[in-house]
């Protein structure tokens, strides 16, 4: 029988969502209905430009404390699975799992370099000049985010008080399945995606010989994985006895192989039953949806029956999010981050600040109420018409793959009043979704062909940033009935564990569901694209900036 009739007793999952500023955790049952949440804010260090750490141990301690409060009061006998889902970042262990520093500081209390760190630019520089095969994968260019860059790093770095004692470098979801299980098998997701493994190949030994990490040819792979597994299999005996007291659960618990955040939104969101409200998706193969996934960063999820090589957009990626399908990866490395720093370094935030303190609101539904106030008798995204941003201030992930890009502001006056605030951040919403559809072009100029774009992450929480992309792109945004959807995604991963799922496909179908239809205003369509022409021209001069001051 499959679970979730109404006449089902409740079963539940339990699902853990390792983002950049905070740690989630959710009980969800067996029709993706979220019965609990929690979320516990992780501490980030930045002890230099463009150096990002975090700690193992105080992001292991962050999902005890939310996985407890989200099943106070239930009966444990009712819990079936537990998926965990994290970012990217580097963990790095000695050989008895204890933490190493990542830092020249030795401090080993922060021994996770965070997905967005990019101080191993030189060590990605020459990988990429290697242009070695595996590379293809990553949409031809590896980005300084990913593992081997940032390995490279620390045996050039941190030789002695890191490389040359360290058991285990862990992506920080398969760590947190290995912290619950004892398992060290690594995730076909984090290895597939992060550290150039192959679904088909495993390990290319030509390419670690060939950057210099032969190191872990000659001991079979053993520090980085050489046990890997599909995202849902359930991990050895489930939760050991310490680590079920850790996190107020059972021992023994199913413990599912974990997914990177990024795809565990995709599971979240992109299997829903979409019937019913007249969506062109409706008619269309999934292959006609694209997740994005809106955080502190933002992660473009397209899936394909064959595998498609878009330039500059990450992967093919072979059964990494939904089994079967391979997987192209847009992104964008600062979007909510972005939208923040915009917002937070401005003149006029402090004011800000105190009115929606004032009003008991957020500073972003502040924000929104006052642009529909200032924007009269227009469209509110037409506030804009001479203010244009670029918002490649953390470099550009895709689809140009180019980490030397910056961010650009152009219409600046004198005035740096609330209403100046206000039209900045509207710029800087709208230039992500510009992003995006740069992205989307890219992807489909290779092969996609996406109708519907289903979103998920903080940023989806913000009516603007919803509207803006369905404005912007032309296309509808499905948001969930959950709009915690990651957490769904990280629970299908412990459903499928507990084998009360078939199939990651088939708890997709069942515990994801559309919430929220956002359609295009097709109207503004004509103002839009005049500013994605202009969105192009300033990357088209900022590069024409840079052509000049490095000529002589
Ligand atoms: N209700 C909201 N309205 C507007 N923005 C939001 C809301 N909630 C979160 N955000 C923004 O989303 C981002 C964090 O999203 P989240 O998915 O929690 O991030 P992560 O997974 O990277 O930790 C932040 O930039 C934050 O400002
Ligand atoms: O590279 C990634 C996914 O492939 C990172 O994990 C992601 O960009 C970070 O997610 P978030 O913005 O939600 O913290």
């Amino acid at each position: 029988m499959i679970p979730g009739g109404d006449q089902e007793p409740g079963r539940y999952y339990v699902g853990v969502d390792v983002g950049t500023g905070s740690v989630r955790a959710a009980l969800v049952d067996q029709r993706g209905v979220l019965l609990a949440f929690a979320a516990q804010p992780v501490n980030q260090w930045e002890p230099h430009f463009n150096h990002h750490e975090q700690s193992s141990e105080d992001i292991w301690a962050a999902c005890c404390v939310v996985t407890k409060k989200v099943v106070q009061g239930i009966d444990l006998n009712q819990i079936r699975g537990l998926g965990f889902d994290a970012t990217c970042s580097l963990v790095v262990l000695d050989k008895q799992f204890h933490p190493l520093p990542v830092n020249h500081e030795g401090d080993s209390h922060r021994n996770v370099i965070m997905w967005l760190d990019h101080r191993a630019v030189s060590q990605v520089h020459r990988i990429n000049e290697t242009q070695h095969s595996v590379l293809q994968y990553v949409g031809g260019v590896m980005s300084v985010e990913m593992q081997a860059p940032k390995l490279l790093w620390l045996k050039e770095n941190l030789r002695e008080t890191c490389w040359d004692k360290a058991g285990h470098f862990f992506d920080l979801p398969d760590f947190l399945s290995w912290k619950a299980t004892g398992v060290t098998a690594r995730s076909l997701c984090s290895l597939v995606c992060k550290w150039t493994y192959s679904a088909e190949k495993g390990w290319d030994d030509s390419f670690w010989k060939m950057i210099g990490l032969e190191d872990f040819v000659a001991d079979n792979y053993s520090k980085i994985g050489n046990e890997v597994l599909p995202p849902g299999a359930s991990l050895g005996n489930g939760l050991t006895p310490e680590a079920a007291k850790d996190l107020g659960l059972p021992a023994g618990l199913a413990v599912a192989a974990s997914l990177i955040d990024a795809h565990a939104g995709g599971l979240g969101v992109i299997g829903a039953d979409v019937r019913g409200h007249g969506l062109a998706c409706e008619g269309q193969p999934v292959t006609s949806r694209l997740a994005i996934i809106c955080g502190t960063s933002s992660c473009h999820m397209g899936i394909s029956k064959d595998p498609i090589f878009v330039p500059g957009v990450w992967g093919p990626y072979f059964s990494a999010m939904v089994p079967g399908f391979w997987l192209n990866e847009g992104g964008q490395s600062v979007t909510g981050k972005l939208i923040d720093h915009m917002v937070q370094g401005h003149a006029a935030f402090p004011e800000l600040q105190a009115k929606a303190t004032a009003r008991c609101q957020s500073v972003y539904a502040y924000l929104n109420s006052h642009l529909d106030l200032i924007k009269k008798a227009q469209p509110v995204g037409f506030l804009t018409v001479d203010l244009h941003v670029w918002p490649d201030f953390h470099g550009n992930r895709s689809p140009l793959a180019d980490l030397t890009l910056k961010g650009m502001v152009t219409g600046l006056k004198l005035s740096q009043d609330l209403d100046d605030l206000a039209i900045l951040y509207l710029a800087t919403v709208q230039a992500i979704a510009f992003g995006t559809r740069l992205i989307i072009e890219a992807m489909e100029a290779a092969g996609h062909s996406v109708s519907t774009l289903f979103l998920c992450g903080g940023l989806s929480k913000n009516p603007l940033f919803v509207q803006m992309h369905a404005d912007i792109t032309g296309m509808p945004v499905i948001l969930s009935q959950e709009v915690e959807s990651v957490l769904v995604g990280a629970a299908i991963l412990g459903a499928c564990a507990s084998g009360d799922f078939a199939s990651v496909q088939e708890a997709m179908a069942r515990m994801s569901k559309v919430g929220k239809v956002v359609f295009p205003r097709l109207e503004d369509k004509r103002f839009y694209d005049k500013k994605y022409q202009v969105f192009m021209k300033l990357v088209e001069h900022q590069k024409e900036y840079a052509a000049i001051m490095k000529g002589d």
